[in-house]
Order: structure tokens, then C-alpha cells, then sequence
């Protein structure tokens, strides 16, 4: 394992409880969550929560972690057999996701039913996907694929690739700025980590074409569908459709409310009825937007496969894009998710968009399969 491979000095953790100091091996950094108590499970994952970078293991011999009951020469900690998964967790904002280091393979670690399992937030690790770092493809360094919390697999993931960018610098042991080229369902992506630890994303060009989106909805700009009338259970919302690779449907304004207050709408409620309108043949992401000024937006969102989530980077790529063709924002703007903001840019020049957020890391795991 590169990550564990990386950090090699002996760590002495005290037990001010039972007055005991237990020293683990160089492995410490994947801890296998299955054999913690919750309390030991939590406790270990504070340990990590920090500014986005590796665990501080030194930081961690000064705190206090309850011993097992039962000591043991074979520690859990040590275990490399088949059928544990190392993993790191990381989150975009809060939206949060399980990467798997799957360099050596095409074939994901990971089934999509193991997927759902492992995104269990009561029964499992907990995340709103699991990423996987392959090779790269056609010439890229690597290939991304992902799986949504209920195992569907999208195209692309906005706060996804920043993870995952974040996550290789850590494989490789990278500091500073670097850039990679990433494969994805959506075609080539670019995420170069910057000097500041932010990860800046070249996430390609927006398609507008109804039909490739996709959604039913009939073409009334060019080939496209801007501020189109949507039929959710008997309200009319005005929506633009944007794909990033994967599909939004976007929506400022409702038959009963011109400027969407976003607060005030339950996505639990609304979400699922967009998710599976049957205007959309392969489901939607749908964005919820609020204007504050042509530079300032705030959404809420309720993803395809995942319900809501605290950020969606594609989702807000897509709405600076739809604000833009709605002529309610210009191409340069701050988006507020309920998990904080990303800023980005639909540049003219090239027609591409660019999206510029963190990524953190939360904690290292492993865990059976
Ligand atoms: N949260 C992601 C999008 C993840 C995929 C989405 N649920 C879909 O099915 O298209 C992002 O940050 O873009």
C-alpha cells in the first residue's frame, strides 16, 4: 500500500484512561472500522478531520484512545488478506466519498452492491459515492469511474474529481502544484491542485442539446431547453437542461414562485419527483437556484442516485451555465451549496468551465467486504 508504505515511523498512543501506551506499527493509518467500537470508530475518525492533509500521526500520540478489552498478538490493524478494503474518505465541500486505490486494475474493487452497502451512513462507512483511481485511458494518467450511493455509476462528479486529484497527490506522494489528466464517462478532465491546496478542474465544454442532455422536453433555443415548462405533479417550474457529462435540470422560478426562495423548498419532497420525471430517460440531477446578483447564486440540490447532498460540482457548473443562457448571471460566479461555496467560471474563450473548490481528506479506513 503507497499510503502506508509512506508513513513508516512507529506511533506510541496513550491511554490516559487505563494508563496504558500501546504502540502500533507503521499500518496505524488503516484502521479497520468493523472491529471498533463505535466510540473507538469516532474517536479515530477525529483524529483525521484537519486541513486537508494526511493525517498528523504525531498529533495523534498525544491523544487519548481506549484500549481494546482483549489484547492480541495479531493486531486487526495489520490484516492484508483478500476481502478487506483499504480506503481513504474524503469530502468536496460535504459531499463525500470513499476512494479506492484501483491502479493496478480496470475491474473496479468495488461491486455497485457493495457500493450501496459501504455508503450506508447508519450501517456503513457513509459517503455519497465510492471513487475509483484507475489507469489512465487513451492517454490520460488515469481513469475515474464512480459509483452513487444507491450503485447506479454517473459519468462525471465535480467535487469527485477534486477528491480524487487530491487523493493521487497523496498516492504519489506530490506535494505543491500539480495537474492530471483524467478520464472519465464525461470525456477529458483536468484538475490541477494549486499552491493554496484548492483544486481548479477544466471540466470541458456543456452540452445543451436537448436530446443529448438527455430530456424529453421540447427544444425552444436553438437545440436546447431554456426556462422550458415542466410538469411535476400538477405545479409548472421553469427549467433549463444542462449536461456536464451527466444530466442537471435546473430551475430559478415556479408557477407559484417567480424568484425560488430556496430555503423554504423540501427537496425530500420535490427531489425524488424531478429524479424520475419521465421528461428525463436517464433520471436528473436538479439544482434549486437563488439569485442574489449576477455573480452571486445560492442552490440547493438533489442528485440522481444520491437524494441531497451539501455540494454537486457538476450541479453547479451546470447552473452558472443555465443562469447565463436565463440572462440571470454572468459567466464569472460564486455558487453557495448548503456545504459552502465553489466560484466558477464558464469562459468564453474556449466555451469550457471551470470550477475552483477544496478537498479534504477525513480519515484512511479498511473494512470487509
Ligand atoms: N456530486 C457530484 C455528482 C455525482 C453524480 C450524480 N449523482 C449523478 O448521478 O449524475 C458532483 O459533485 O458533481
Amino acid at each position: 500500500m503507497a499510503i502506508a508504505a509512506a508513513i513508516t515511523q512507529p506511533l506510541t498512543v496513550v491511554n490516559r484512561r487505563r494508563s496504558l501506551s500501546t504502540t502500533y506499527s507503521s499500518s496505524l493509518n488503516l484502521f479497520h472500522l468493523s472491529s471498533l467500537s463505535d466510540k473507538q470508530s469516532i474517536s479515530r475518525k477525529s483524529i483525521a478531520i484537519s486541513s486537508g492533509r494526511r493525517p498528523n500521526f504525531r498529533a495523534l500520540s498525544a491523544m487519548s484512545i481506549e484500549a481494546p478489552d482483549k489484547s492480541s498478538s495479531t493486531s486487526f490493524l495489520d490484516r492484508t488478506e483478500s476481502g478487506i478494503l483499504h480506503f481513504v474518505k474524503y469530502h468536496g465541500l460535504g459531499n463525500d466519498f470513499i476512494l479506492v486505490d484501483n491502479r493496478d486494475s480496470m475491474e473496479p474493487k468495488v461491486t455497485p452492491e457493495q457500493a450501496v452497502k459501504l455508503c450506508d451512513r447508519n450501517f456503513g462507512i457513509g459517503a455519497d459515492g465510492v471513487i475509483f483511481a484507475m489507469p489512465g485511458t487513451n492517454g490520460t494518467d488515469y481513469t475515474m469511474r464512480i459509483f452513487n450511493s444507491d450503485g447506479s455509476e454517473p459519468e462525471m462528479c465535480g467535487n469527485g474529481v477534486r477528491c480524487f486529484a487530491r487523493y493521487i497527490a497523496d498516492l504519489e506522494n506530490l506535494n505543491g502544484k500539480q495537474s492530471f489528466t483524467v478520464h472519465t464517462g464525461a470525456g477529458l478532465i483536468v484538475p490541477e491542485i494549486q499552491e493554496d491546496g484548492k483544486v481548479r478542474v477544466d471540466m470541458g465544454e456543456p452540452i445543451l442539446k436537448a436530446s443529448d442532455v438527455p430530456t424529453l422536453l421540447v427544444p425552444n433555443k436553438d437545440q436546447s431547453a431554456v426556462k422550458a415548462k415542466l410538469d411535476v405533479d400538477g405545479l409548472i417550474w421553469n427549467v433549463t437542461c444542462v449536461s456536464m457529462g451527466n444530466p442537471h435540470c435546473i430551475t430559478f422560478s415556479s408557477e407559484s414562485s417567480k424568484d425560488l426562495q430556496v430555503d423554504e423548498l423540501n427537496l425530500a419532497e420535490i427531489g425524488p419527483k424531478f429524479e424520475h420525471h419521465p421528461m428525463f430517460p436517464a433520471r436528473t440531477n436538479t439544482e434549486f437556484v437563488q439569485v442574489f446578483s449576477p455573480t452571486h447564486l445560492k442552490m440547493r440540490v438533489w442528485e440522481r442516485g444520491a437524494g441531497a447532498t451539501l455540494a454537486c460540482g457538476t450541479g453547479a457548473c451546470a447552473t452558472v451555465v443555465a443562469a447565463v443562457l436565463e440572462g440571470r448571471a454572468d459567466r464569472s460566479c460564486t455558487v453557495d451549496l448548503p456545504g459552502g461555496p465553489l466560484d466558477i467560471e464558464w469562459r468564453e474563450e474556449d466555451n469550457h468551465i471551470y470550477m475552483t473548490g477544496p478537498a479534504q481528506v477525513v480519515f484512511y479506513g479498511s473494512v470487509p467486504l
